[in-house]
């Protein structure tokens, strides 16, 4: 009768796709509608089924890290796909629904990143070897979506355009001081300073990328120009006439937007730009995928448009242009997912099997959620002024409208 029970509740999870199941027992079931390739996998725990139905995310992540869930061919691309269709679909079922009741309070004690936390939680991601970030980032170390302005780019080639237009949005000029929340390794307030005589200012709260973007400023001859500070950007003083700020929010937790919006505020100049650059849902505000949670992203959570505007109203900023870039996050982790795979030997030099299994998943199942799953990217560009930045958007097109003038003629 469990079993029985079990089966109805796994055939409604997986509705749709066709999905193979063998069963510990060796007793092999079909789900769903039977569109699309089969995906077949093997399930060798006994008790993997039940746990399946009850927090499918946590159950599948933790069972094909730990070995105990198998696809054929390692098609790990084939499952998620379907399961994270399916999921996103079904994985609220009737008996979960009363869990919805403590989602907010969950959510908000999830969320709630006072200053030594967010210290904790940026180590457990940011402070891995740095070795492993060389097997799949560009030479420049960008850890946020690249920008893929024509198809075909490398890899290099859009995170460079990513800067770039940031730094357009940014309307810079030489001697301006530009502060950098969340700089990771460094990459932008190089770029800033170097080509654009900006006086940077960026701030981490990792370890290994504080240490490492400081190395490359003295490398590069820029110590002057850019400073790279080990702190949380709530400590932070002064007022700058640019702030940036890529791939940070992401960390903030909703309880702390107000807070996250007003230090934007307090930091920059009256006339001054910000440009907050971050991942996105394009639906009403949810929950942070609890395996991401624990193994990937301790505290972090993916903004609806409302919940991040609600916040910028209040500190009566002007959302002087606000940008939705779809597939291109999807894009750049295809591009870290084959550069991790070609890298795999040098990968399980560093890290145990299980490790190397749990980043591969972690790269495809974001990259599927940019494609399947309403995941983009927002670029808020705001001022406390009105005429900050120019009334059209030609600006930053500048080349490209130059370029149809140049055809025209
Ligand atoms: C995904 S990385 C992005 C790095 C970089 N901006 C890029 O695009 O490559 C997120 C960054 O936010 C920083 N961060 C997270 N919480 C922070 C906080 N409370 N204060 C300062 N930096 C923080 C991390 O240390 C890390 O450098």
């Amino acid at each position: 009768m469990w079993t029985t029970v079990l089966d109805r509740l796994l055939l409604h999870l997986f509705s749709s796709g066709d999905l193979k199941i063998t069963f510990p027992d060796g007793v092999t079931r079909h789900y769903g509608d039977g569109s699309g390739q089969t995906v077949a996998v093997t399930l060798h725990d006994d008790s993997l089924p039940r746990k399946i139905v009850i927090s499918p995310d946590m159950a599948v992540g933790e069972a094909y890290m730990d070995g105990r869930l198998t696809i054929e061919d390692d098609d790990l691309y084939g499952f998620l796909g379907l399961a994270i269709r399916n999921i996103a679909q079904n994985g609220q079922p009737w008996f979960r629904r009363p869990l919805e009741l403590g989602r907010h309070v969950m959510r908000s004690v999830a969320q709630f990143n006072p200053m030594g936390r967010a210290q904790a939680n940026v180590a457990h991601h940011y402070d891995l070897s740095g070795a492993l970030y060389d097997l799949f980032l560009d030479a420049d170390r960008q850890y946020s979506c690249a920008y893929f302005r024509e198809p075909n780019m490398t890899l290099e080639a859009a995170q460079d355009a990513k800067k770039r237009h940031i730094a357009d949005k940014l309307l810079i000029e030489p001697g301006m001081r530009v502060l950098d929340i969340g700089c990771g390794w460094g990459g932008m307030g190089l770029t800033l300073a170097r080509d654009y005589g900006a006086e940077v200012l960026g701030v981490t709260l990792s370890r290994e990328q504080h240490a490492m973007a400081n190395a490359r400023a003295e490398q590069a001859g820029l110590a002057g120009k850019a400073r790279f500070e080990l702190m949380d950007y709530r400590k932070l003083e002064g007022t700058f006439d640019r702030i940036v700020s890529v791939g940070m929010f992401e960390h903030v937790g909703v309880p702390h937007y107000d807070e996250y919006f007003r230090t934007v505020k307090q930091r920059l100049a009256p006339e001054g730009i910000a440009l907050i650059h971050t991942i996105g849902r394009a639906d009403p505000p949810g929950v942070t995928s609890p395996w991401i949670a624990k193994y990937i992203f301790p505290g972090g959570y993916v903004p609806s448009m409302s919940e991040a505007l609600k916040s910028i109203e209040k500190q009566h900023f002007i959302a002087t242009d606000i940008e939705i870039w779809r597939l291109h996050y999807a894009e750049t982790l295809r591009h870290w997912h084959d550069r991790f795979m070609a890298n795999i030997d040098k990968a399980r030099a560093l890290y145990d099997e299980r490790f190397c299994r749990m980043w591969r998943y972690y790269l495809i199942a974001c990259e599927l959620t940019f494609r399947l799953n309403r995941q983009v990217v927002f670029q808020f560009q705001l001022s406390p002024k009105q005429d900050a930045v120019p009334l059209t958007r030609d600006y930053l097109y500048r080349d490209d409208v130059r370029a149809m003038q140049h055809a025209a003629e």
